[in-house]
């Protein structure tokens, strides 16, 4: 496993600048997820990484070394793509021992039983390996999409959005199993998605893309907390972080144009009245939405709460961000 560093990378497809100037570092043993709406750069920056795709400026280095001029074997990167891509002639298991079976790895016999068993029980297809990689479902041909690239122990694992076509129940289970993996086996990973559910719960470094530069970089639990912009502040949290005009309550800064208020930014029961229009029970979570000043606010409540569509309730900011015009964070 290595570190992976990208200096000043620019791509650009026709006149449209896929990235620009991305300079990151993807640490030793880390899990970092890129994060962003679509078309941003995300894929772009994982195939540029993979050897798939070629800077017009700037370097990559995997392990210290530039990768510039190297095949994507060469390389040493095992990717996952968002759409599986097995060889369908193949069974499962034979298609989870191909990257094993290259010649520049001369995997023994038995290590490769034993690597396939091992990842095939992780992703829990175990029971599917001498079925045709055709007679599966969508979301197992997924699975042993991502169990190809976890047989090997290349520099970089390479994912993107590779939990997109499964369903809810398993995508939270592989979450789980993939973090785990990583972190028990120090596996260096570059992961792209649109997930923040995905980007929370597996990223040690969170890199959140806008229009191909990095608007952001720190651990999710910073960039939740201490978010630079408008932008970035928007990637996470759900219910999505509400935005209104500054001077809707007393005491902005100056230069303030817009309040950031994540639910927990709201005190409920104190403060100015708003009322409420909806509660949304969601099992493990209760959204209230109210409308104050003719704006529609979003946060979380008692899931016990006895307040009705109509009812008044007093709120105030706690801890609020502000933004200026441009949408960076003043305070
Ligand atoms: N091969 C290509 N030819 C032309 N334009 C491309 C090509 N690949 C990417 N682009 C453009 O580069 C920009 C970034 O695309 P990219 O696929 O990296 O975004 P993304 O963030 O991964 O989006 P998504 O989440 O939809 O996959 C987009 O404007 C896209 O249209």
């Amino acid at each position: 496993m290595a570190e992976v560093i990208l200096r000043s990378i620019s791509k650009s497809f026709g006149g449209q600048k896929a990235l620009d100037d991305v300079s990151l570092t993807v640490p030793h043993g880390s899990l970092v997820v890129l994060l962003g709406p679509t078309g941003v750069g995300k894929t772009t920056t994982l195939r540029l990484v993979a050897g798939l795709e070629h800077p017009d400026s700037g370097d990559i280095l995997i392990g210290g070394r530039s990768v510039r001029g190297l095949t994507p074997a060469q390389r040493d990167v095992a990717m996952v793509f968002q759409q599986y891509s097995l060889y369908p002639h193949l069974t499962v298991r034979q298609n989870l021992e191909f990257p094993l079976k290259s010649p520049l790895l001369k995997t023994p016999r038995e290590e490769m039983e034993r690597k396939v068993q091992d990842v095939a029980e992780v992703l829990r297809i175990a029971h599917k390996l001498d079925n045709k990689a055709t007679a599966l479902s969508g979301g197992e041909m997924q699975r042993v999409s991502i169990g190809r690239a976890l047989v090997r122990r290349p520099a970089i694992y390479l994912m993107d959005e590779p939990l997109s076509s499964l369903d809810a129940k398993l995508r939270a289970e592989l979450r789980v199993e993939l973090k785990r993996i990583q972190a028990q086996s120090g596996a260096t990973l570059l992961y792209v998605t649109h997930d923040q559910v995905e980007a929370m719960t597996m990223a040690t470094h969170v890199g959140v893309l806008d229009h191909g530069r990095i608007a952001q970089f720190g651990s999710p639990r910073d960039v939740y907390e201490n978010p630079v912009s408008i932008y970035a502040a928007s990637r996470l949290g759900e219910p999505r972080i509400n935005l209104l005009p500054a001077d809707i309550f007393a005491g902005a800064p100056a230069g303030a144009r817009t309040i950031g208020l994540r639910p927990e930014h709201i005190v409920q029961g104190e403060g100015e009245e708003s009322s409420v229009v909806r509660v949304e029970r969601l099992g493990d979570q209760t959204r209230l939405h109210l409308s104050f000043k003719q704006h529609d606010l979003v946060t979380v409540t008692d899931p016990h709460t006895s307040l009705r569509p109509g009812d008044a309730v007093k709120v105030r900011p706690q801890d609020a961000y502000y933004f200026d015009a441009d949408g960076a964070r003043l305070v």
